[in-house]
């Protein structure tokens, strides 16, 4: 059986990957940890989700958890995933990251550790988005710079970052399509007397409320037509099911950082 710990159990991604990992063959929970403070430390898990006592209790001791692991599995915050993946690779555990909001210090450090532990990180799990971050790049490549690339996102009231991690990924394949580099490129909302569009621009837009879960459009707007890739998740639980996958997959893989791409066998990252 591949044991796993989930980090940020009591989240909204937390729980839905307990759930996951209920319904995974050849999988258990072996551990479950919060941040220090958190008002289920010490709790027994079942009962803090609302159920009945699972026998597991609901730790912030990270050392123990990765000892009781195979592989941990990551949906919380940036500074909480980097020091966490130092941790998982000393301790020879693997790491499954869904945390987005990343910097370029958080990456290069996820890239340095990835020399010698072994990651699967994706801004965003899913099957669907997935292949169209491959629909993307290869739109963006046959339609050309005549056609505007714009990409609009949807999320819940209480996401802290923007553009979303779907997003990002997203940007990096039109602009990989049109052999661009995306920080020269993107243009991240407008506000004001922008001016005139900005030829070959990768715009960037971010809707938050209610309870959307994740909706994407990338928008190629050209002369006399428009074409729209859109992908709509409507179950959070998606993207734990493609986490717990991404756990199971990692088994046995060398060292390395690793994509869904690469997981879902649609060509790496
Ligand atoms: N890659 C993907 O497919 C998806 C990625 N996400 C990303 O996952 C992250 C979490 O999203 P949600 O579950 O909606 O957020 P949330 O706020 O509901 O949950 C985050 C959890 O992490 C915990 N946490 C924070 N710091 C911690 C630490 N140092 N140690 C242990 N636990 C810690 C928090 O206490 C909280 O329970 C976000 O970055 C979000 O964008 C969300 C959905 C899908
Ligand atoms: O925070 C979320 O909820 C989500 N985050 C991921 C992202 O930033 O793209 C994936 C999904 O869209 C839900």
């Amino acid at each position: 059986m591949r044991k796993i710990a989930v980090f940020g159990v009591s989240g909204r991604m937390g729980q839905m990957l307990v759930q996951a990992t209920d319904e995974q063959p050849g999988a258990v929970l072996a551990a479950a940890v919060e941040r220090a403070g958190h008002g289920w430390i010490g709790q027994d898990l079942g009962q803090a989700m609302g159920g009945a006592a699972r026998g597991l209790v609901v730790t912030d001791d990270i050392d123990a958890a990765l000892a009781a692991s195979d592989v941990v599995i990551d949906f919380t915050a940036p500074d909480a995933t980097v020091a966490l993946a130092a941790r998982a690779a000393q301790a020879g555990v693997a790491h499954v990251i869904g945390t987005t909001g990343f910097d370029d210090s958080h990456l290069a450090a996820l890239a340095e550790i990835a020399t010698r532990g072994h990651i699967v990180r994706a801004g965003n799990m899913s099957l669907g988005v997935n292949l169209l971050v491959t629909l993307a790049r290869q739109v963006a490549s046959a339609l050309g710079a005549e056609y505007d690339i714009e990409i609009i996102e949807a999320h819940h009231r209480h996401k802290v970052d923007a553009p979303s991690g779907t997003a990002l990924m997203l940007g990096q394949a039109v602009a990989e399509g049109r052999g661009v580099s995306l920080a020269d490129m993107a243009d991240r909302g407008r506000d004001g007397m922008t001016g005139a569009r900005r030829d070959g621009a990768i715009g960037f837009h971010a809707i938050r409320g209610g309870d959307f879960i994740g909706e994407h459009d990338v928008i190629f707007a050209g002369p006399g037509e428009r074409v729209t890739l859109r992908h709509v998740a409507s179950d959070r639980a998606l993207f734990a099911r493609g986490a717990l996958r991404a756990a199971m997959w990692l088994e046995g893989r060398a060292p390395g950082e690793y994509s869904m791409l690469d997981v879902l066998g649609l060509g790496g990252r």
